[in-house]
Order: structure tokens, then C-alpha cells, then sequence
């Protein structure tokens, strides 16, 4: 079993004081940023750009910043985004005229690359493409605001990645966003789930290192 990983959506930072919240957050114990772009186009919100993520490199993260791209078209974004420190970049594939040259351009960039799949997007995407990814993102919410509900057919569809993902030989992450809190995230990682992306469950607290810590004695259940 490949270690969890807990990305706080800085969706739900202060961003007022960004760079101060995401070291917060890493020193509470999270492993990964993620980090939510959003166009008013493809989403109905809009939210940062490289040059947010260029200023939290020069503000000193060093960790992995996971770039989830709400955005249409996604191709002109993938350069700007690897050039301002972006680790990993997903996309969703029905904003994409191309989907296998979106991928080409994330891997060309020197980033790690992932297919990013709402609630109702049905999963053929993966076929033919699945050696060219890192990462499987399944939306738990639809995709624009933090702090709304899990959907539950969201654990079948999880079920149904990880057999395809272990069916694969690949090493592809499953990552999962939206409404993961202390109290589902055990089920989640049950489905299959390794990554696990949350923002209100951890901004909206005032000891981020509790709600990380209980979110890794759940997972360490799922261990022993
Ligand atoms: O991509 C997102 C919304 O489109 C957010 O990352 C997601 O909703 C996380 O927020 P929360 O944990 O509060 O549900």
C-alpha cells in the first residue's frame, strides 16, 4: 500500500496572508499543496494563477504543489503553470480539444500529469491514456466552491478506478476532492482512495495539526 497523502485546497486559505497559511499547513503535518484555479468559464468561479503559485516558490514552499486546473481551453496554461513551480497539473478532459496532447505538454513540461474527473463525467477517458498519467482526481463535489458535501456514488466510482488503476500495472495516485473531513475519510481510503484533498475540513479550524492528525489516525486504521 503506497503511503497517504493529505493536500490541503488552499481554496479555503486565508489569502490575505497566503504564503504564512500554506507554512501553517505544512508544518501541521499536510504533504502537498493544492492549489485550485478556476476561470469563470469552465467553473462559475475565479480564483489564482501562476503568479500566485510563482509567489508561493518565492516565498519559500518547497513542497509538491498540485495544480488542479478548472479551466477551458487548458493547453496555454500547462507552460505558465510548470515555469511558476507547479509539481503536478491536472485537467479535465472534456475541456480539452486534445486530451492526449494536454498530457504530451504536462509531461514535456517536466510535471507529473493527471485527468481530472467531475461527479456525472463518465470514465472512458482513461482509455488509451492511462501509461501517460500520475494521477486519477475523482471530484466528490461539482467543481467551484469549497465547503459543499461529499457524494456518495463517488465511493462506487472509486472502486471502479482503483481496479482499473490496479488492472493497469501503472503507478497512478487516486486522488479524491471534495467534502473529505476527519469523519469520511476512512471509507474514502477504503474505496481505493491515497490522496486526499480537503479545505474547509482544515482552513476553516483553528489547529490545522488536529484535524491532520486525526485525519491520519483514521487512515492508520485502514493500516494495521
Ligand atoms: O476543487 C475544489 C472545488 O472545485 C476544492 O478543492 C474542493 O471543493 C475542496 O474543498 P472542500 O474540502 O471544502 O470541499
Amino acid at each position: 500500500m503506497r503511503p497517504f497523502l493529505i493536500a490541503p485546497s488552499i481554496l479555503s486559505a486565508d489569502f490575505a496572508r497566503l504564503g504564512e497559511d500554506v507554512d501553517a499547513v505544512l508544518n501541521a503535518g499536510a504533504d502537498v499543496v493544492h492549489f485550485d484555479v478556476m476561470d469563470n468559464h469552465y467553473v462559475p468561479n475565479l480564483t489564482i494563477g501562476p503568479m500566485v503559485c510563482k509567489a508561493l516558490r518565492d516565498y519559500g514552499v518547497t513542497a509538491d504543489i498540485d495544480v488542479h486546473l478548472m479551466v477551458k481551453p487548458v493547453d496555454r496554461m500547462i507552460g505558465d503553470f510548470a515555469r511558476a513551480g507547479a509539481s503536478i497539473i491536472t485537467f479535465h478532459p472534456e475541456a480539452t480539444e486534445h486530451l492526449d496532447r494536454s498530457l504530451q505538454l504536462i509531461k514535456e513540461s517536466g510535471c507529473k500529469a493527471g485527468l481530472v474527473f467531475n461527479p456525472g463525467t463518465p470514465l472512458h477517458y482513461l482509455d488509451h491514456v492511462m501509461d501517460k498519467l500520475d494521477v486519477i482526481l475523482l471530484m466528490s463535489v461539482n467543481p467551484g466552491f469549497g465547503g459543499q458535501s461529499f457524494i456518495p456514488s463517488t465511493l462506487d466510482k472509486l472502486r471502479q478506478v482503483k481496479k482499473l488503476i490496479d488492472a493497469s500495472g501503472f503507478d497512478i495516485r487516486l486522488q479524491v476532492d471534495g467534502g473529505v473531513k476527519v469523519d469520511n475519510i476512512g471509507e474514502i481510503a477504503a474505496a481505493g482512495a491515497d490522496m486526499f484533498v480537503a479545505g474547509s475540513a482544515i482552513f476553516n479550524k483553528p489547529d490545522y495539526k488536529a484535524v491532520i492528525d486525526e485525519m491520519r489516525s483514521e487512515l492508520a486504521k485502514l493500516e494495521s
